[in-house]
């Protein structure tokens, strides 16, 4: 069928007008992240909370004032806006007045606030948006086709991230201030840890079980140790220790009396307790590697009849949960792979990388929004 390669089926008539709008909206949906930055570097989600706060709505006027833009801009801020209410970052009232309110995701973008409740924190997601938008990120991600016309090094050498060929260095790496920008690699810092941070009270709200019974937990790379104050303040009976890298515990508060902090390295060491937590650690690691850390996590613990166990906190790839959520785990894994040597995982890639580590049997004990808790046995 040597001519079929010549001719193509033309879609029809309501076909193509769908195309078409999907086309703009896919070829332009860089600009929505452009407008959320836009958003966030002009201050418009805090500008909204000290207008109206919870109660009331801001007038576009009254938003111009606040962020001190000049009144000629104001029919562009109405369209920057209306894109931004259209997604669901702020919600509007009227039409031709519009009066701009905040969303649960513009809440998040509230700086200089505390919770209003002792149960919840207040975790400032902008420095996520800042990176995440970065014109590093985004000239990573324009090298993506040079980068997988590329062959891949022998292994077991790792391939280096798009990230790494058009920076010359990888992210979250010594090197990476120094080759890159030293500005960009604090606010990758910050955009990390805001990520990061987000979710802790969430798990232990909603995984009453999980540390039942834990009388030692090692948060294995838990950073500055929020995640294990956290654990240590809901439990107090449980013994928590930290391991990361000694740049990141040198910076941690200096024996606390609540957490003990070990300097170390995962794929040589992990410190012995009844049960090791990696909360959103293996996605940063290709499989070979999390195959090393997680055999590492498998010496620290005892048996499973003595309770050992490893608590795995990370995106599981999951369609069910609808096509919002399996865009934005998408969106995340392609983040992963654009930017780092890691990757995001369905159940089965989950499965895979126990069993090789050496593990006998897992469970998912929950299924909170995009991730999902697993308990790992010996
Ligand atoms: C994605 S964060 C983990 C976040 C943390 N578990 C949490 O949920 O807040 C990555 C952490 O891994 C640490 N890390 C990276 N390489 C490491 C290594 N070889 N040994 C120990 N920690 C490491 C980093 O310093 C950083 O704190």
């Amino acid at each position: 069928m040597a001519g079929q390669a010549n001719t193509i089926q033309v879609p029809t008539d309501a076909e193509l007008l769908q195309a078409q709008a999907d086309l703009w909206r896919h070829s332009f949906s860089y600009l929505t992240a452009m407008a959320l930055r836009c958003a966030v570097k002009l201050g418009i989600p805090t500008a909204i909370h000290r207008l109206g706060g919870e109660e009331a709505a801001a007038s576009l006027p009254d938003l111009m004032a606040a962020l001190s833009l000049p009144a000629s801009k104001q029919p562009f801020v109405r369209r920057l806006m209306r894109l931004l209410v259209a997604v669901g970052v702020f919600a509007a009232d009227g039409v031709a007045d519009e009066r701009y309110r905040l969303t649960p995701l513009s809440r998040i973008l509230v700086d200089g606030v505390a919770a209003a409740d002792d149960h919840h924190h207040h975790v400032l997601q902008t420095p996520f948006v800042l990176t995440a938008t970065s014109r590093q990120y985004v000239e990573a991600a324009l090298g993506l086709d040079e980068w997988l016309r590329k062959d891949a090094p022998p292994a077991p050498a790792p391939v280096p991230s798009p990230f790494e060929d058009a920076h010359g260095a990888p992210l979250f790496d010594e090197a990476t201030a120094a080759a890159i920008d030293p500005e960009f690699a604090a606010a990758a810092d910050d955009a990390l840890a805001a990520h990061d941070s987000l979710g802790i009270g969430a798990v232990l709200r909603e995984c009453g079980d999980l540390l039942r019974g834990v009388a030692s937990l090692t948060d294995c790379a838990g950073g500055d140790g929020a995640t294990a104050r956290a654990i240590a303040a809901a439990f107090p009976h449980i013994k928590c220790t930290v391991l990361d890298l000694p740049k990141v515990i040198d910076k941690a508060p200096v024996d606390d009396g609540v957490v003990n902090y070990v300097a170390g390295d995962l794929f040589h060491a992990v410190p012995p307790a009844q049960a090791v937590l990696l909360k959103l650690v293996l996605h940063f690691w290709s499989d070979d590697d999390c195959v090393k850390i997680l055999s590492q996590c498998k010496k620290a613990i005892p048996s499973r009849k003595e309770g050992g166990k490893v608590i795995v906190i990370d995106i599981l790839i999951e369609p069910s949960l609808g096509p919002a959520m399996l865009e934005a785990q998408l969106l995340m894994d392609m983040a992963m792979m654009v930017n780092t040597r890691g990757r995001q995982r369905d159940e089965s890639e989950w499965r895979d990388l126990f069993f090789r580590a050496g593990f006998s049997d897992y469970k998912i004990a929950k299924k909170l929004g995009a991730r999902a808790v697993f308990e790992v046995y010996p």
